[in-house]
């Protein structure tokens, strides 16, 4: 099999970068998706990075997540870790309990994070759904729930309190509904922690949640927050216990959030970095499977090497590509 065709485009102060469209499959729904496209894109120095905004995202959006990409692909190296492994969670996506099962104990992980509230099941198929996590992880482990803010505050409160009973104590739930002041609500409501993560990546000003005494815990992603220098700031000035998550990147994305969860200042909580099962195929040597539940902290992203049956289609090339010059446009602050 060849390795797909790269296109050099300027980059910042006109550096060549070298970019590789991908359409990377993946075997059960995520989030809505079944395909992860991305770009990975090569400096002049042979250092790679990720460019993978969903694609409904806007431009303004997406400009976070390029200066991620360029800090892993053009520098400055990221900050020095304070740890050389982390540990992650399994991630349960909203299937049966015999598949999520199946995912926790195959994970080795002794956290599992599980998806709830998808559109089109009911609350029953998330209490049976994390049940099976909790046998499956035994009384030790640690059980949390994502709602993507799909609730309101009343069927947060009331769901939160089942799926506590269910899970024999949840960890946290994260996004229980969608906007600030109903994530205070519920706090104020539930015993279970809450965790915040649309209400920081997705926010013109992820400080409200603090403001709002919204949140027990801050979800960050590399990407959306702009980078790892950009996101540990972030993750200071809110001060809250921390867990790193993905974006469902490639594991050339997934190096950044390693070295952001390697350069916290504390990382009390297992990290959202356990994502490259959720792809049929990772397009480097060594994926960042975790052993034992653990993901070592990289100083640099790997390489792709990539097959072309994992390069998206013409269309979808010409669209990532524009979409990039159009982005790049609006992060031409950062230098080498
Ligand atoms: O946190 C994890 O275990 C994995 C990452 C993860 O769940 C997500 C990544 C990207 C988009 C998502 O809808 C989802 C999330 O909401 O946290
Ligand atoms: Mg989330």
């Amino acid at each position: 099999m060849t390795s797909p065709g790269t296109t050099t485009v300027a980059g910042p102060g006109g550096v060549p970068l070298d970019v590789v469209v991908l359409a990377l499959a993946m075997p059960v729904r995520f989030r809505g998706i079944t395909v992860r496209e991305t770009a990975l894109l090569r400096g002049p120095d042979g250092a790679w990075g990720e460019f993978c905004p969903f694609p409904e995202y806007d431009d303004e959006e997406a400009a976070p997540w390029l200066r991620c990409a360029l800090e892993s692909a053009l520098g400055p190296a990221w900050p020095a870790p304070r740890r050389t492994s982390v540990p992650v969670n399994a991630t349960v996506p909203a299937v049966g309990p015999k598949h999520a099962h199946r995912i926790v104990v195959n994970s080795g992980a002794s956290t599992a994070k599980v998806k709830v509230a998808e559109a089109g099941q009911t609350l029953a198929d998330d209490l049976a759904r994390v049940e099976a996590v909790r046998a499956a992880l035994g009384p030790a482990g640690r059980v949390r729930v994502d709602a993507n803010g799909r609730w309101d505050v009343g069927a947060a409160v009331a769901a939160v309190a089942a799926l506590d009973r269910a899970a024999g104590g949840l960890e946290y739930v994260e996004q229980p509904c969608a906007t600030v002041e109903e994530l205070a609500a519920v706090r104020r409501r539930v015993d279970v922690p809450v965790a915040a993560d649309e209400s920081i990546r997705r926010a013109a000003d992820p400080m409200r949640v603090v403001a709002a005494e919204a949140a027990d815990v801050a979800v960050v992603k590399v990407a959306p927050l702009g980078g790892v220098r950009a996101a540990l700031e972030i993750a200071a000035r809110i001060g809250l216990p921390c867990v790193v998550s993905s974006a469902v990147e490639s594991s050339v994305g997934l190096a950044a959030g390693l070295a952001l969860a390697g350069a916290l200042p504390e990382l009390p909580h297992a990290c959202g970095l356990g994502t490259t099962s959720l792809l049929a195929d990772d397009p480097v040597a060594e994926p960042f499977v975790p052993v034992h539940g653990m993901l070592p902290v990289p100083d640099r992203a790997p390489a792709f090497v990539g097959t072309t049956d994992q390069q998206a289609s013409p269309d979808r090339v010409a669209w990532w590509l524009d979409r990039l010059s159009r982005v790049l446009r609006r992060v031409d602050d950062v230098v080498r």
